[in-house]
């Protein structure tokens, strides 16, 4: 499967899995790149070695810095630094030694060095690459159409809006309508991505497929499954239709290689449904190198809008691993109406500018209530709200009491199938922001 993506050069190669120095590197103007896999046929203008806490070399790193350093590309590396089996440099010399990449003063020397080695060129910023980037686009894609498929998410959405300014109406953007979205996206989403890409974004409507695949299926795994193969599905037919597809454009970022491959080759490819497994396109995948703020930044310069730019994370299985058991259309039905009572709440109050995440779930509690004097059966409808800075830990937000009894109030008197309404008070760890 070959794999079209940008880079800007010059670039330097960054032997860490940590992002830190990698985030301060670009914000100063200079392009690093960490040893992830890529299109490697150009050389780096340095390799920079810092201390790092991982101390082992994957085969895979081991032959990039050999290959490089072969070819002469000067090595920048922090006192402590340990380099790969065989290779004695670091000793004997201290020419490239820096004490420290981490204080001011050891930062500012690294900078001063790297910006002499990769000369005069411009300073990288991600809107800079973003047009670079559709320039390469424009001039190595090749005769035939491109697909995408939007979710309504940002990754897809900006590396459709970078494909389109390189290739115009040989773009054809997909969003499947699986019927798991939230109240209103079905229309808004496709109505917002048609305006920004000055492409129709074809609506294809599949909700009665997902439903019927995730009949009776009540465990997690099996409902994700069922969900990405009836993507799949789907989406092969829809492409079937469409003649002369040469590429398949995804929004792969950075943080999804970093999240698959720790530090070394890629394990596991994060490919919602697998479909890039199953589809004989050449790949394109514009936004591989950047940061998830870079991706924002560049919406915002292409002018997306704020509901857009700040939409919060939604799992790929949308609804149905919120509706815990059984997924039915009366379920997801209340699900979606409680959802958009939580967000109204929450995203009107003081607190929503610090919250991560705001949504509710349908635990699948049978509960007794009582209205008007009778007893009557009804759902739990979980609330939760979650402060975090990149959703690998996550705390339960402190809401004021006040608000939680104001949506607990409009739950139960507008929506008759609900009878109880709960507060999730769990971290992460030990839970998982999402409950499936
Ligand atoms: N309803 C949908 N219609 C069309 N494509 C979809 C849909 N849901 C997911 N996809 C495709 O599957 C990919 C992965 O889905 P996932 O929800 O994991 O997205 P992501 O990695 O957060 O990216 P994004 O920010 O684009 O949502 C999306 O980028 C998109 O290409």
């Amino acid at each position: 499967m070959s794999l079209v993506t940008c880079r800007f050069r010059p670039w330097v190669l960054v032997f860490t899995a940590d992002e830190r120095l990698l985030r301060r590197l670009r914000r100063a103007g200079i392009y690093a790149e960490l040893p992830l896999p890529g299109e490697r046929d150009d050389l780096p203008a340095a390799l920079v070695l810092p201390r790092t806490e991982e101390g082992f070399w994957t085969p895979e790193e081991r032959e990039l810095f050999f290959r490089f350093r072969t070819a002469g590309v000067p090595v920048l590396w922090e006192e402590g630094a340990a380099p790969p089996d065989g290779e004695t440099f670091l000793s004997g010399t201290r020419e490239n030694a820096f004490v420290s990449f981490s204080d001011d003063e050891g930062f500012s020397q690294l900078l001063a060095a790297l910006r002499e080695l990769v000369g005069g060129g411009p300073a990288y910023t991600p809107i800079a690459f973003a047009e670079r980037c559709v320039a390469e686009l424009a001039a190595h894609l090749g005769e035939g159409r491109a697909v995408v498929a939007l979710s309504g998410g940002l990754d897809s959405a900006v590396s459709a809006a970078l494909v389109a300014r390189a290739l115009g109406d040989r773009l054809v953007p997909l969003f499947v309508d699986h019927g798991l979205l939230r109240a209103g996206e079905a229309e808004e989403v496709p109505a917002a991505l048609t305006q920004i890409l000055g492409l129709p974004v074809r609506r294809v409507d599949a909700r009665d497929a997902f439903l019927a695949a995730l009949r009776g299926l009540v465990d997690p795994e099996a409902k994700r499954r069922a969900v990405g193969e009836t993507f799949i599905c789907v989406f092969e037919r829809e492409v079937a239709g469409i003649p002369d597809v040469a590429y398949l454009v995804q929004g792969t970022v950075y943080s999804d290689l970093i999240e698959s491959v720790g530090r070394g080759g890629v394990k596991a490819h994060h490919n919602v449904g697998g479909l890039p497994e199953r589809v004989s396109f050449t790949l394109v995948e514009p936004l591989r190198p950047l940061l998830k703020d870079e991706v924002r930044e560049i919406a915002r310069h292409l002018g997306f809008p704020a509901s857009l730019v700040e939409r919060q994370p939604f799992p790929g299985p949308g609804l149905a691993v919120r509706v815990v058991g059984e997924v039915t259309a009366e379920r997801l039905e209340l699900l979606r109406e409680a959802d958009r009572i939580v967000r109204e709440e929450i995203g009107s109050s003081d607190v929503a500018p610090t919250l991560w995440q705001y949504f509710a779930v349908l635990p699948g509690v049978r509960t007794v209530g009582a209205k008007d004097g009778r007893r009557r059966e009804g759902e739990v409808v979980a609330v939760r709200a979650v402060v975090s800075e990149e959703a690998m830990s996550a705390r339960a937000a402190e809401l004021p009491y006040e608000l939680l009894r104001k949506i607990a109030h409009r739950l139960t008197t507008e929506l008759p199938a609900v009878a109880r309404v709960v507060y999730d008070v769990t971290d992460k760890p030990p839970a998982t922001i999402e409950w499936e």
